[in-house]
């Protein structure tokens, strides 16, 4: 018997309205945090909802941020000379993962271990990205994030 596909982490989550729900209630946290508060002190309103398309896309949704919101050239050139920090990185990080616990989002081993690795990774990113000397790549390609070492979701096994 063939086994059944494996989800994209996007799939997994529950699609753009959870991530939206997610970055929606992550930026109110944002607001309330004193490190991370000057920091977004400027965002749009709409700052939350292309975060969300953003993260979308990158874990296996639909390539709405590239087709409506410059891709990933344009993700990068909104963190050069914000001179971020580690610690302001991790309290993002942190906050994104607590939100995530607050609205019972998926916890399953693999998909919380795959989840991680991504901001780990565009998180460390942002940092470089957001330092004197920092430019775009016009051409950068969008991430794509997948389960990685884990393979697929939580069956139990
Ligand atoms: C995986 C990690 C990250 C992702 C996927 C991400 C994603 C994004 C995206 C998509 C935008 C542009 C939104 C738009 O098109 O309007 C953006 C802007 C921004 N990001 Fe990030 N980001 C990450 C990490 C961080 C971290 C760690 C910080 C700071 C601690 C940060 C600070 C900002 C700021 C200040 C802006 C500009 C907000 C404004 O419009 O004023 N980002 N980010």
């Amino acid at each position: 018997m063939t086994p059944p596909p494996v989800p994209t982490l996007y799939a997994w989550l529950g699609g753009i309205e959870a991530l939206k729900r997610l970055t929606t209630r992550f930026y109110e946290h944002v607001a309330q945090d004193a490190l991370l508060a000057p920091v977004f002190a400027h965002m749009g309103a709409d700052h939350p909802a292309h975060v969300a398309a953003f993260l979308g896309e990158v874990l296996g949704g639909p390539a709405t941020y590239s087709a409506e919101h410059g891709g990933h050239p344009h993700m990068i050139r909104q963190h050069l000379e914000r001179h971020l920090t580690q610690d302001k990185r991790r309290r993002w990080v942190e906050l994104l993962l607590a939100t995530a616990d607050e609205l019972a989002m998926p916890d399953d081993p693999e998909f919380r271990s795959a989840l991680v690795g991504y901001l780990e990774w565009g998180s460390r990113l942002a940092v470089i990205n957001s330092q004197p000397g920092a430019s775009v790549d016009e051409h950068a390609p969008m991430p794509r994030w997948g389960w990685g070492e884990v393979k697929g979701p939580y069956t139990g096994a």
